[in-house]
Formats: C-alpha cells, structure tokens, sequence
C-alpha cells in the first residue's frame, strides 16, 4: 500500500472507465485589458480507479482545473463531466448536490470540525445530507486509514497527519466518484505527508477510489499513477509511471507559467498533450 505508483503495474484496472472528464475547458477570470486566461481549452480524461497528480508552476491553473471538474468555479467555455453527467450548465442547487453526493475534498488545511470527534468528523457531510453511511464501507476506510484507535479523538487531541487521515476518510466516507485532494501534504513534515500519501494510495489500489491531486511536491507526484503537467493554462505533458527525479527532471524545463491575458499567446498544442488516457 505505501509503495510509490511506479512499483505497482501499470495498465488500468478493471472495469476502469472515465470517472471525470473535460473537452475545451476554458476559464477567464476578469474582463477587457485585466483579464486572464487560467484554463486555455483544456481536453482531459481523469481514468476511474487511478491516482493522477496535477502539477505546474505555481498559477499555472492546478488549482482552477480541480474547482472547474468540481463545479467549485463555472466555466469560460467548454464541457465539464463528472461520470456520465455533464456538470456544466447545471443549476447551482443540483451542483451542490453532486458536490456533496458524489466527489470527497482533501484540503492542505484539514478543515475539520474541531468540537467534534474524528468519528462525527468522518460522518458529517453524510449526517448533513441526511444520508446513512455504508457501516461495511466506513470500517473499511477507517481500518485503511490505521483511524481505528483515534475515532473519539478531537482534532486538536491528533497530530498533523492523524488529522489529515481524518480529512481523507472524511472524503472517502460517501463513497463518491473522485476524491480531489488540493496539496493534501502541503501542511504536513516529509514523513507524515509520505504517510498521507500512502493512504491516498490504499484508497485506490484496496478500495478502487479515484483520486486527483494538486501538488508541487516531485516526492508526492511520484506515489499516483500519471502525472498531468500544467503549464499557462494547457496540459503540457504527462508522464505515467512517475518518479520523483523524472518528475522533477521535467518540471525543470516546464515555462515559468503564470496568467496571461486571452488571445495574447496563439493556441499551440504539443504532440500527445490533452491526450486521453483512453487513447494511450
Ligand atoms: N478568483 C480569481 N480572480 C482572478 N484571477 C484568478 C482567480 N483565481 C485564479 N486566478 C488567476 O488564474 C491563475 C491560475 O490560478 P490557479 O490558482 O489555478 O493556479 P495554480 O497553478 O493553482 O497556482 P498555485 O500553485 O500558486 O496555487 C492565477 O495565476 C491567477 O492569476
């Protein structure tokens, strides 16, 4: 379970699939001379049952591709789908809904509950939705999570990483289609985050979740199965099967990135990127 991706098979399991997906994702934020192109016709396929990691330099649009697959932000221009639904033109009160039934949140800050237990933690936005946890699938996040001996503890009475496992199995407790994790390590020392991302990693390989990460970390990247690079709004390459020192060889030489303003720069696409995971 705590080994990095690169140990591990490759090829898609069984039954894989496309758990979200987006053709011609475009985000401006802004209008006229301050506007900025985050997302610049964006095409990708996250393949359900894997672990993807997103990385770039910082304001590339890491963080913007996972609010628009969320329905956290709405779109400029594109198509969003989150299985087989697609989630852009959707109402505000059925995109809560589907936010909350069918896609966890791992925060780099835990946001946790702190007058609560980790249990109520686990089960809230459940209990919120008036809906009954699976007790079978609960205990088996919570034992993947090594959270057993820590179920009545308060945030504040957990470490950094205890508190972050919480925050996963949190995400995890619905069940839902994709869990999006935004620098889930980001406030975590080395062996904890290495820890994290070890359960991240059980999440998929022992409980078949799909999970995507932001993150700026080569070590972090190393434990998904593909790597998405982002770089002035476009995904620039991917690398399946990462390590970090690959990762990090190729970050190296990705542009400084950053916004830009619509239409200052002409659409260029390298061979292979916005490929789908389908078509490798
Ligand atoms: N709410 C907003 N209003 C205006 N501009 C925004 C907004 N959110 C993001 N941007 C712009 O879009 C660009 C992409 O932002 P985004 O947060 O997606 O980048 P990122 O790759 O996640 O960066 P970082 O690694 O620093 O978190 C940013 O540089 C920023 O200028």
């Amino acid at each position: 379970m705590s080994t990095p991706a690169a140990q591990h098979a490759p090829g898609r399991t069984p039954g894989g699939g496309t758990a979200a997906r987006a053709r011609g994702l475009t985000k401006a934020y802004g209008s006229g001379e301050t506007a900025v192109l985050a997302l610049d016709a964006v095409d990708v396929d996250i393949a359900r049952g894997r672990f993807t990691a997103v990385m770039g330099p910082s304001g590339s649009g890491k963080s913007t591709l996972m609010h628009c697959l969320a329905g956290l932000d709405t779109v400029s221009a594109g198509r969003v789908w989150l299985g087989g639904t697609e989630i852009t033109g959707l109402r505000e009160r059925e995109l809560t809904r589907l936010r909350r039934d069918r896609i966890g949140f791992v925060f780099q800050s835990f946001n946790l509950v702190p007058t609560l237990t980790a249990a109520e933690n686990i089960t809230l936005p459940m209990d919120i939705a008036g809906r009954r946890p699976d007790a079978r699938w609960l205990d088996q996040v919570v034992d993947t999570l090594g959270l057993r001996p820590r179920l009545a503890h308060r945030p504040a009475q957990l470490s950094g990483g205890q508190q972050q496992r919480v925050a996963c199995a949190r995400a995890l407790a619905s069940r839902p289609e994709l869990v999006l994790a935004d620098e889930p390590t980001g406030n975590l020392d080395s062996r904890t985050g290495r820890e994290v991302l070890a359960f991240l990693r059980g999440a998929v390989d022992d409980l078949g979740q799909t999970v995507v990460m932001v993150t700026h970390d080569p070590g972090a990247a190393a434990h998904s199965d593909l790597v998405l690079f982002l770089a002035d709004g476009r995904i620039v390459d991917e690398m399946p099967e990462p390590t970090a020192e690959a990762v990090l060889e190729r970050m190296r030489v990705l542009p400084a990135g950053g916004p830009r303003e619509p239409g200052s720069v002409p659409v260029r696409r390298r061979p292979g990127a916005g490929r789908t995971a389908e078509e490798d």
